[in-house]
């Protein structure tokens, strides 16, 4: 008995004796969904209050495919950034089956286009004008590789005969191994991956192809969709996956490697579009994801790592100077509000009601 009353106080004063304050410096998220509107309100304080900068997904209604339409897009955004607060918004542009070479040359002259989205037609939230087949972007794709553009790829199969758990891995083996072999040069983000496959593949690739990775793909298995009952706000697409899954991309967090970096892929819906009879996909995690991510890199034992990944991995794959300034987050825990105003409604936040283990100062 006393012995292990001993042994439990050392190890809980070691879990203390960690946790001091983390300083950050100042943070990227490469995959967030502002929305458009009235959502703005709260995306773009959310987003400015954790990030400095964000790559803005292009998924409105109707799509982001024009660099006029990117160039418009951003000053929406920007008259909502609380004043005195540094915040960039990286634009995307939409990828679709008419897009062309020109396209992309005009968005990249903008200077504040900085990627272009592939999402298959079909596989996710607004993605209806997605690409119907790779090939017919050939000689877009072509042109990205020349200018250094990257491609941000949504890697899930539209097949409904694959199932919905394995759609990741076959867009791996049906589209993304032939296409690096063809593009050899392009520089390709794999969004949002879920899979020790993804984590494999990007793995074994060159230097130009990387990966980002979001905190509720690191917090969670597929189980959690299914906790008690039928849990929406975990559901997303690429769906959260087995436990082996979640233990790989771990793995990869722990790796180090410059080619995994920090996508939250927060996307909220109105609590109506939730809680329904077919119910969006998307885990709005804009509230607390650095707090989030510091949780699971705490957990997975490699907070070392945290900085870099949060930091600076994405700015070297996009080409982009490092952030001046630093984020300070705190070992208190809080709870998380039940909902957010959000656009005509509420939105319903990850872990609302719930305690999280950080807090951004
Ligand atoms: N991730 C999601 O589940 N949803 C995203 C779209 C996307 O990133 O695939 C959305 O826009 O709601
Ligand atoms: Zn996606
Ligand atoms: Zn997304």
């Amino acid at each position: 008995m006393q012995a292990h009353s001993i042994c439990l106080h050392s190890s809980l004063a070691m879990a203390t004796a960690s946790r001091s304050a983390l300083r950050l410096r100042a943070a990227d998220d490469m995959h967030h969904h502002l929305r458009d509107g009235a959502a703005l309100k709260l995306t773009v304080d959310q987003a400015s209050s954790q990030f400095r900068r964000v790559v803005v997904m292009p998924n409105l209604v109707p799509p982001v495919t024009t660099a006029a339409m990117a160039v418009a897009y951003r000053e929406r955004i920007l008259k909502h950034v609380p004043a005195g607060r540094a915040f960039e918004p990286l634009m995307t542009l939409y990828m679709t089956d008419g897009t062309t070479p020109e396209t992309i040359l005009a968005a990249k002259a903008t200077g504040v286009v900085h990627a272009v989205k592939y999402y298959p037609a079909g596989a996710t939230t607004n993605s209806d004008s997605g690409v119907t087949k790779i090939e017919n972007i050939y000689p877009v794709l072509e042109t990205m590789a020349e200018i250094g553009m990257p491609l941000l790829v949504h890697g899930e199969v539209t097949d409904q005969t694959v199932d919905i758990f394995d759609r990741e891995a076959t867009f791996i083996e049906t589209v993304l191994k032939p296409l690096i072999q063809r593009f050899p040069r392009l520089k390709l983000v794999m969004e949002h991956i879920t899979t020790a496959d993804a984590v494999k593949f990007v793995s074994e690739a060159p230097a130009n192809v990387a990966a980002t990775i979001t905190c509720h793909h690191l917090l969670y298995n597929r189980n959690a969709i299914f906790q008690g009952g039928l849990r929406p706000h975990k559901y997303c697409l690429p769906v959260l996956k087995r436990e082996t899954h979640r233990q790989a991309l771990l793995g990869a967090i722990k790796s180090g490697s410059p080619k995994f970096f920090l996508g939250t892929d927060s996307a909220p819906h109105i609590v109506e579009k939730k809680h329904s009879g077919c119910g969006c996909a998307g885990i709005h995690t804009a509230h607390a994801a650095l707090e989030l991510y510091a949780e699971a890199f705490e957990a997975a034992g490699c907070l070392n790592n945290l900085e870099k990944f949060c930091s600076e991995h994405g700015a070297r794959f996009y080409g982009l100077t490092i952030n001046e300034g630093s984020v300070e987050l705190s070992p208190a825990t809080w709870t998380v509000p039940e909902s957010y105003a959000f656009d005509t409604s509420v939105v319903i936040p990850l872990r609302a009601g719930e305690t999280i283990a950080w807090k951004k100062n």
